[in-house]
């Protein structure tokens, strides 16, 4: 099937961060201080930090949803308001944002239609994707009618309905059951594997970072700052369907690696400690599997990444 699919132009990343900032004037909360991070065209990033780092922050800055108050933010070479208007990229978050009005197969749809693809194209690809998702049966029906878990698998299937070279995802699997979690992440990299769409993706999850993403951002407690990137090679994508990836030893070793840069980064940060490590321009292949941006070896007492409970 031909559809109007956005193609992502040769050679240009698909997100460059440079130095963003965020502070929100009311309770002048920093939220983010100084990220710099480069999403390669069809590579495959998550974002990982703990509760309240600014992860949404930094996904709906790229989506230009919110200013940032410093750094400069380019999507497919373009400033983030023009590739918004662009629609250069699809949307997942958490909330799942349909139009109660509308069926399901019709919020698939909107894209599309607002694309003036021709109605039999629209609905070959709704079908598509929602046999994809598991809601063939649901076409018919209105958000309101859904679970959560429902309706937030009906956003993915919107968010991928142009096949867009870009996809900015928030949390896009919280909400769903394990088993159709593993498969909506299958489905993701099979998706994203023939569209070649680069993905940003927030996860709270470490094994979910680590089996979908080439590279795993971590973040510090607020105001988030990027700690350490672990190059992670996309096990999902590499895997043979036959062997249970999320059982060997390379991708435990990955999660360990995530889960120890989350523990550094929560240690506190002296004045005198270095700036945040400097990710722009790096690629699955130069990246360092872990990435600090401190000298120190992890010491002393710190919280939890995941749990915000203390540690030692
Ligand atoms: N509109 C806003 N006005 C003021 N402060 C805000 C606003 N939105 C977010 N914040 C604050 O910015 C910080 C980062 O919030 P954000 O939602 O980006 O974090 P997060 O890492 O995505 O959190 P979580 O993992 O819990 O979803 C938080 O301290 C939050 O209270």
């Amino acid at each position: 099937m031909e559809l109007n699919s956005v193609s992502s132009p040769a050679g240009v990343a698909a997100v460059e961060l440079d130095g963003v900032g965020k502070v929100y004037p009311a309770g002048a909360v920093t939220a983010l201080r100084d990220i710099t991070v480069t999403v390669a065209a069809g590579e495959f990033v998550s974002l990982i930090g703990p509760s309240g780092c600014g992860k949404s922050t930094l996904l709906r800055i790229v989506a230009d949803l919110e200013e940032p108050t410093s750094g400069t933010v380019a999507v497919h070479g373009k400033p983030a308001h023009r590739a918004r208007l662009d629609q250069e990229y699809g949307i997942a978050f958490q909330q799942a944002g349909l139009l109660d009005w509308r069926t399901v197969q019709e919020n698939v749809e909107l894209p599309l239609e607002l694309h003036k693809v021709p109605k039999r194209e629209r609905r070959s690809r709704s079908a598509e994707l929602l046999e994809m998702t598991g809601l063939a049966e649901f076409a018919r029906r209105f958000p309101g009618e859904l679970s959560g878990g429902m309706q937030q698998r009906v956003a993915i299937a919107r968010a991928l309905a142009r096949k867009p070279p870009l996809l900015l995802m928030d949390e896009p699997f919280g909400a769903l059951d394990e088993m159709t979690r593993e498969r909506m992440q299958g489905e993701l990299l099979r998706i994203t594997g023939e569209t070649g769409a680069a993905v940003l993706f927030v996860t709270h999850s470490i094994p979910e970072a680590v089996f979908l993403s080439d590279r795993v951002v971590v973040m510090s407690p607020r105001p988030g700052r990027v700690t350490a990137i672990v190059a992670t090679g996309s096990p999902g994508r590499t895997a043979d369907p036959d062997v249970d990836i999320r059982a060997g030893e390379s991708f435990f070793e990955s999660v360990a690696a995530v889960r120890e840069a989350l523990h550094r980064g929560h240690l506190p940060v002296s004045p005198e400690s270095s700036p945040a490590h400097r990710v722009s321009g790096e690629t699955p292949e130069n990246a360092s599997p872990v990435s600090p941006d401190r000298d120190e070896p992890a010491a002393g007492a710190g919280r939890d990444a995941l749990s915000g409970r203390d540690i030692r």
